[in-house]
């Protein structure tokens, strides 16, 4: 006679999981460019004004307000020029009165100036003067020191993604070496007697080990870093040992297939050997109602579903929260947002659904559809997926044009450029 299990809701699982597992916070300081797509580890503050000091916007001429007070086309003002500096070089002493700089984008304004004239305002005479025929405000086209981020501005907190933009401050404030997250080791193990190497030539009943490899890139998506323990077929000795060894080396364990009912699924047999603390081995959702966690010596155990569709779900609802957090991200979780559904799910289910969709706009409308065959076993659907759309269970069904919840996955990135351009006039 088959176990009964017992179905929990899913966020009582994903509670159960963060609750129950924990994966150690470690930090490290890693040059530069290794800290790209990791999680900082410290509060940064800034610790100098951004820019360091006045500077120049434009090209142009740096001069004191005051000499242009009275300047206009019946009045036209000329100030010698008594000097020229690019970025990066400083104008030596005072420009005094009648006096200009030629100055160009980015460098400091000299001492006494307190304006810039665009070139293209200005006339450069050949004996050495410039001549303006307006005013120039105190305060002209100057980019103040501290006006980007003062001294002592918190810039990036700790658990921050180091995307590009993260990237440029951090340079911005000279970390050469950038204190982040240790990403936690995520060991993989697929079991399966059908299961091939990806490199193997298909032979009868036989499949290729797509889950190892989908996990892996889940896990790496998430901060963490895969380990893999390759393919096992059915052998609970062999599979035994093998999650042993993972223990003793990864910080996350993960097994895929075997996790159901059946003659050879190994999963709850390895759960009763290990004497691991099982946490729930059924979820109220499909696909993924297989998934099994457990804990073993403090070590996080997943027994996530031999159907790609069914494991990648598992993956990305229970296994990333727990990386995340290790890295102690901001956000640990897939985001949330909203769609119109735009095809009709009939059925009702008493598990919530997480359907593989994508995402599009129609109109100004977001709207999902079903990115393929929705079978836990489809492999097809993930490709194209870009969203999971969530629609719990207990209901009579859903009807195109409902308002559903979706979780957002991985990159979302568009195909066209997005917007019509406005025609500009040459003025500007
Ligand atoms: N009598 C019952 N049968 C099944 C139940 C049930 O409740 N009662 N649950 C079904 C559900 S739901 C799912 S999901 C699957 C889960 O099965 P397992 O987690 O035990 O996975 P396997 O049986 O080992 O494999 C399922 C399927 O996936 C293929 N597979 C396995 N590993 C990989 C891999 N690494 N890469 C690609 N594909 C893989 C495997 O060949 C099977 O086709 O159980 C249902 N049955
Ligand atoms: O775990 Mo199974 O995919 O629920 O369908």
């Amino acid at each position: 006679m088959v176990e009964k299990r017992l179905p929990l809701p899913i966020e009582e699982a994903v509670r159960r999981v963060l609750q129950e597992m924990d994966v150690p916070v470690r930090t490290e300081s890693v040059p530069f460019l290794d800290a790209t797509q990791r999680f900082l580890a410290a509060d940064l503050v800034a610790d100098h004004d951004v820019p360091p000091f006045d500077r120049s916007p434009y090209d142009g001429y740096a001069l004191r307000s005051f000499d242009t007070a009275q300047a206009s086309r019946t009045n036209p003002v000329r100030l010698k020029t008594v000097g020229e500096i690019g970025a990066g070089t400083v104008f030596a002493g005072d420009v005094k009165a009648g006096e200009t700089v030629r100055i160009m984008t980015g460098a400091k304004i000299p001492n006494g100036c307190d304006a810039v004239a665009m070139l293209e305002v200005v006339k450069e005479e050949s004996d050495g003067y410039i001549t303006v025929v307006r005013p120039f405000a105190a305060n002209t086209n100057i980019s103040f020191q501290g006006e980007d981020t003062r001294k002592g501005t918190p810039l990036v907190k700790k658990g921050s993604y180091v995307h590009p933009g993260v990237a440029a401050l951090l340079a911005t404030f000279g970390y050469n070496y950038v204190p982040v997250a240790v990403q936690p080791t995520v060991g993989i193990l697929s079991m399966g007697s059908e299961l091939l190497e990806v490199g193997a030539p298909l032979t009868p009943g036989k499949i290729r080990n797509s889950n190892a490899y989908m996990i892996a890139a889940q896990v790496r998506q998430a901060g963490g870093q895969p380990v893999m323990y390759g393919q096992l077929p059915d052998d609970l000795k062999l599979c035994e040992q093998a999650v042993r060894n993972m223990l003793e080396e990864v910080d996350i364990v993960i097994t895929t297939g075997g996790a159901s009912v059946g003659d050879y699924d190994l999963v709850p047999q390895l759960i009763e050997t290990l004497g691991a603390k099982q946490i729930f081995n059924k979820v109220a959702m499909r696909p993924g109602s297989v998934t099994t966690a457990a804990h073993v010596g403090g070590k996080p155990f997943f027994g996530l579903s031999g159907n790609p569709g069914a494991c990648f779900v598992g993956c990305e609802l229970f296994v990333r929260p727990l990386i995340r957090r290790s890295l102690q991200a901001q956000n640990i979780h897939l985001k949330k947002s909203k769609a119109i559904l735009a095809v009709d799910f009939p059925k009702p289910n008493p598990f919530t659904r997480l359907v593989r969709g994508i995402l599009s706009e129609e109109d100004g409308i977001h709207k999902v559809a079903p990115s393929g065959l929705d079978k836990s076993g489809s492999v097809i659907s993930l490709a194209e997926a870009d969203v999971l759309i969530m629609l719990p269970g207990g209901t009579r069904g859903y009807q195109s044009g409902m308002e559903v919840d979706i979780l957002l996955l991985g990159e979302q990135q568009g195909s066209e450029w997005p917007w019509k351009s406005v025609a500009v006039s040459s003025k500007s």
